[in-house]
């Protein structure tokens, strides 16, 4: 049911009746479908939040070039990703793969070249991606010993996303999604209330899932997800990674490609440029790896390693 409260404002910025308006509030975001002409403008004005659609879940760059201090770390020619589907970046230490994480988020501007997500141009506008995009980044940059809970994580989130003026009900609807978030990402409740310094890396990691969630985005991008979790952890966490690109598209870094091979649709390797895209069994060869991780490559048997990666190929 519609709050009259919400009502009553959504139909003084139309000038018109809040009955010819087809309005639903839904998990404390009120969407606004109608005729008249409420613009985004107005809404963010008035402190309405409108559900915006995705037109596609995807993202692409275009002619991409990325540079700190006039050195170049990042090119991309075209890259199109489409969803739903898991999506690994692959590269050595310094390729690139935050950086490409950071510009599909807007929060790094290229020197030149386009971002698209959802077919909207997001290029250097986190504003505009973050509408679309939930993003995991890596736990070793996280403030882990800020003295906060996972609940809190969720919560501040989700008002701060919603952005809305209290109405009633509103502190239950916010407490239920906290909840239902939590659950979502198979936290238990004993770690909701206890401070991230206390929990498992896997625990922490799952509390950063379920805050990226919560405007139930289309697209999902994780920084080194497995990074700070123990062996234990990690065949778990690997399962709802595959489980949350069954309908959104993930795009998730790693120096452990084996832990979600086999839900992975695609594969891009990049060295401060895009050296492959394709399917795994397409892109993890020999060749294609030495032309990216160089002298870290050692063949033993059937199996490639990296560095201190370990890879099976044939
Ligand atoms: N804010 C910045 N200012 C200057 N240089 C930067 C900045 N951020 C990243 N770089 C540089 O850009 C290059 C790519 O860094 P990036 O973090 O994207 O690599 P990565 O592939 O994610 O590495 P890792 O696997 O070690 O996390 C590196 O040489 C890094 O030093």
């Amino acid at each position: 049911m519609v709050n009259s409260a919400v009502r009553a404002r959504v139909a003084s910025i139309s000038g018109t009746s809040g009955r010819h308006l087809s309005i639903h509030v839904s998990r404390d975001i009120i969407s606004v479908h109608t005729a008249y002409n409420i613009s985004q403008t107005v809404c963010t004005r008035w402190g309405i939040a409108v559900q915006e659609t995705c037109k596609a879940k995807e993202v692409e760059l275009v002619s991409v070039e990325v540079s700190f201090n006039s050195t170049k770390v990042l090119e991309v020619n075209h890259l199109r990703l489409q969803g739903p589907a898991l999506v690994q970046v692959l590269g050595p230490n310094g390729a690139g793969k935050t950086t490409l994480l950071k510009t599909i988020l807007g929060l790094i501007s290229p020197r030149r070249g386009h971002v698209f997500v959802c077919r909207d141009s997001t290029t250097g506008r986190p504003d505009r991606a973050g509408r679309f995009i939930g993003y995991v980044p890596q736990l070793i940059t996280t403030l882990n010993h800020f003295p906060v809970t996972p609940w809190e994580i969720v919560e501040y989130e989700i008002m701060a996303r919603s952005r809305s003026t209290p109405f009633p009900g509103r502190t239950e609807s916010i407490r239920g999604r906290v909840e239902a978030s939590l659950r979502a990402v198979g936290l238990q409740p004993d770690a909701w209330f206890k401070p991230l310094r206390s929990l498992s890396g896997g625990q922490r990691q799952r509390a950063f899932i379920a805050r990226a969630l919560v405007h139930d985005p289309p697209i999902l991008l994780m920084d080194e997800p497995f990074s700070a979790v123990d062996p234990g952890g990690r065949v778990e966490l690997a399962k709802l990674i595959a489980s949350l690109a069954r309908n959104r598209l993930v795009i998730v870094t790693s120096h452990d490609p084996m832990l979600l091979i086999d839900y992975t649709d695609l594969v891009v390797l990049v060295n401060r440029r895009v050296v492959a895209v394709g399917e795994p069994h397409d892109v993890l060869r020999e060749d294609i790896l030495v032309e990216v991780y160089g002298a870290a490559i050692l063949r033993v048997g059937d199996h490639i390693h990296i560095s201190d990666e370990h890879r099976i190929v044939g």
